[in-house]
């Protein structure tokens, strides 16, 4: 008998399939310190992947250098059979996006304008077109407001679409960071720690949300210290420890690790339905 995941990927882009994204080796040093150790990482197409350890562990040091943020000291990025530049707006074109452990959105401009400025990188129009602000230039500025609209649309933000960014309660202000992430139209979609802060009724939602965007046929990667949304979320796993991958594997394999339980767990994370009680 065969057991169906509550949330499949979007058809085609089942698990197992080639990687979208393989991560070799990835090193990072600063100075004498070695955040991040030669980690590898496959993401599949409509895969949604948990990166989790202990704080220090190199997490987000491992998501920077994913992003360009950070030219790793020594290993190779590939996504979609490309070899990434590690430079922050060819990521973004490649079509990586990502949120922030803490949030980044431009505090003073509407929730509607966020999301619009996360569509630039796909619009082709230059300087010279904005300032004459041309039929071309009015097209993608339509183009990039409807996509936009629709975005906040589709994480239920529709009626924030005015409010300037920095009123909006915290749970939405993490939602419009992941719309903004979205504008760009990427394969692979990375959130640092999407749930801090959130209560119950919200972390909840985001899961939902998260699947959701699987089912657009995102791949995404999660670091998250909430333990119960992580393992109730996840297709796969990914411990690190001192900048080491300490293990991977399904939530259920992962939760019974010896060692994870002796670095970072403690106790098993609670099932699907407690936290649905929770959030009532
Ligand atoms: N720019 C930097 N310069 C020097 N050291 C850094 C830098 N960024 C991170 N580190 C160090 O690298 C190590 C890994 O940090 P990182 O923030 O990646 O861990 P993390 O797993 O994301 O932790 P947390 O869960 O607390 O966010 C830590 O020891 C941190 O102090």
């Amino acid at each position: 008998m065969s057991i169906q995941p509550a949330n499949p990927p979007a058809s085609g882009t089942a698990p197992g399939s080639e990687p979208i994204l393989q991560a070799r080796g990835v090193t990072m040093r600063f100075g004498g310190l070695t955040a991040v150790d030669g980690v590898d990482l496959d993401v599949a197409g409509g895969e949604i992947v948990g990166l989790i350890g202990p704080n220090g562990a190199g997490k987000t040091t491992f998501f920077n250098c994913l992003t360009g943020l950070y030219p790793p000291t020594a290993g190779s990025i590939t996504f979609r059979g490309q070899r990434l530049a590690p430079k922050p707006y060819r990521v973004a074109e490649a079509g990586i996006s990502r949120t922030f452990q803490n949030i980044r959105l431009f505090p003073n401009m509407t929730a509607l304008e966020n999301v619009m400025v996360g569509r630039h990188c796909r619009t082709r129009e230059g300087l010279l077109s904005a300032i004459g602000r041309g039929p071309r230039y009015r097209a993608a500025e339509r183009e990039a407001r409807q996509t936009a609209r629709e975005l906040l649309s589709f994480l239920d933000l529709d009626r924030h679409a005015s409010a300037i960014a920095r009123s909006l309660p915290y749970g939405d202000q993490r939602k419009l960071e992941i719309a903004r992430a979205l504008a760009s139209d990427p394969g692979l979609l990375l959130l640092d720690e999407p749930a801090a802060g959130m209560n119950p009724r919200e972390t909840l939602a985001l899961r939902e949300t998260i699947f959701k965007i699987r089912q657009r046929g995102l791949s995404v990667v999660v670091i998250e210290h909430d333990m119960r949304f992580i393992f109730n979320l996840c297709d796969r796993l990914v411990v690190l420890a001192r900048g080491r991958k300490l293990t991977e594997g399904r939530p259920d394999e992962v939760r019974a690790d010896e060692r994870v339980i002796a670095t970072y767990l403690g106790t098993a994370p609670g099932t699907a339905e407690q936290e649905a009680s929770d959030a009532r």
